[in-house]
């Protein structure tokens, strides 16, 4: 890039910037991009932490919103030059209605595209999910896949649809004029499950696991593998992404890649026993403690045991038909395509994805004591 362009000013949008993913987004910014000279954070509920970013040299702007708000959207993104559109409804659980998933993720990034063409802004790049690939419904495995290995994307479930539906509304804006008549260069991100400190799942099996004594139960074969990738490099390459995307707008309009590091393939129970076993917890059985088809019947029995009792309360377990089938498949990647394509190579090893994330644990457990 020239330097006349690298010492430009510039302002970024992060929507879903309070979220897991978006507050390591908006830290990793902060301190990897020395052109911005606004960073705007956008979500449904701000974070009392974003007031300590405020006295940085970089203008700070917490904006409370609704991405199914087209108003909302396009005063966040008016007089932006870069989007980063993390915000969504990650739900696996049955929390929400499918309704709402598809107003959220998929309305929502509609939105979000619409405001950068009305308003001008030239460059966005979408946060979206390796669910848009698989696992399908049919339980295929991907072995090690790239982004143009053959598979199969069938879905069911509200959320990877939604997700798949956002992605292609992405990448089909890429060409279109925005005000002024400039192009919208567009790009999708694909983690695979991402896993580091403010990660609410790994925070729950901790905590499931104190209540059991200390102990988790395999439930899946060890053999299954499970695609996993550290928030901080996830962050880092939304990060480049951004930053590349205009001087590289041919090759990167439109594209997709996997987010990916080095860390290691592993079943999805062993992978979080990385993290858990240091602090304390153990994975009680070499094998499955359980028969594959009593989970199956299990699973069952607590989608019937929401659908039953909706009227009363939301009982939304972490087993259900759908989270069993994605962690009882195999759903791994091996790709260089980011480094090809914007030179991206993880800025944390694996040992120090490991480590911050143990000490993370770590301090969740002293803070709950
Ligand atoms: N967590 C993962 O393993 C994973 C894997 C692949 C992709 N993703 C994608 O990454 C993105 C971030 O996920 P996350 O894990 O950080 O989830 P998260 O729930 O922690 O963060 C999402 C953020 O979006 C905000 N948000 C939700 N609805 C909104 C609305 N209507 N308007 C404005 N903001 C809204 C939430 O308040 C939250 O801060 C999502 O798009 C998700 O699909 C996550
Ligand atoms: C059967 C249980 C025994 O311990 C384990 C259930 C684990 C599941 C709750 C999780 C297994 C795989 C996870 C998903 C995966 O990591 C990728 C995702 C993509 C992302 O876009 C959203 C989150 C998720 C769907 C993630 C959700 C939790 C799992 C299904």
């Amino acid at each position: 890039m020239a330097d006349s362009a690298r010492a430009q000013k510039l302002v970024y949008l992060v929507t879903g910037g309070c979220g897991f993913l978006g507050e390591h987004v908006v830290r990793m910014l902060l301190q990897r991009e020395p052109r911005l000279c606004e960073l705007r954070i956008f979500d449904l509920h701000l974070g009392p932490w974003l007031d300590e970013l405020k006295t940085g040299p970089v203008r700070v702007t917490a904006i409370q919103g609704d991405v199914t708000q087209a108003h909302e959207v396009a005063a966040a993104v008016a007089g932006t030059h870069v989007v980063i559109h993390t915000a969504g409804l990650v739900d696996v659980f049955g929390k929400a209605s499918p309704e709402t998933i598809h107003e959220v993720n998929v309305q929502g990034t509609q939105n979000v595209i619409e405001a950068c063409v009305q308003t001008g802004t030239q460059f966005l790049v979408y946060t979206s999910s390796m669910e848009v690939v698989g696992p399908n419904v049919k339980g295929h495995p991907f072995y090690r896949g790239n982004e143009d290995t053959p598979y199969e994307a069938v879905h069911r479930h509200p959320y990877p649809c939604s997700k798949a539906l956002a992605e292609r509304l992405v990448l089909e804006a890429n060409g279109r004029k925005v005000r002024g008549g400039l192009p919208l260069v567009t790009c999708a991100l694909r983690p695979t499950g991402i896993y580091g400190e403010g990660h609410q799942i790994m925070r729950d099996f901790y905590h499931q696991g104190l209540r059991l004594g200390g102990r988790l139960f395999r439930a899946i074969p060890a053999s299954v593998e499970h695609g996993r990738v550290y928030v901080g490099n996830v962050a880092w390459m939304h990060v480049l992404v951004a930053r590349e995307l205009e001087q590289r707008a041919a090759l990167m309009g439109g594209q997709v890649y996997f987010c990916y590091d080095k860390s290691p393939y592993k079943s999805y129970e062993d992978f979080n026993m990385e993290f858990l076993r240091p602090c304390g917890l153990r994975l009680v059985g070499t094998r499955p403690l359980l028969p594959y088809w009593l989970l199956v019947f299990l699973a069952a029995l607590n989608a019937l045991l929401q659908w039953l009792l909706r009227p009363l309360l939301l009982y939304a377990p972490l087993l259900n038909p759908y989270t069993l089938a994605v962690a009882n498949t195999t759903f791994t990647v091996s790709t260089n395509k980011a480094q090809r394509h914007f030179g991206y190579e993880p800025l944390f090893s694996w040992e120090d994805s490991r480590t911050r994330t143990i000490r993370w644990v770590q301090g969740v457990e002293s803070s709950s004591q």
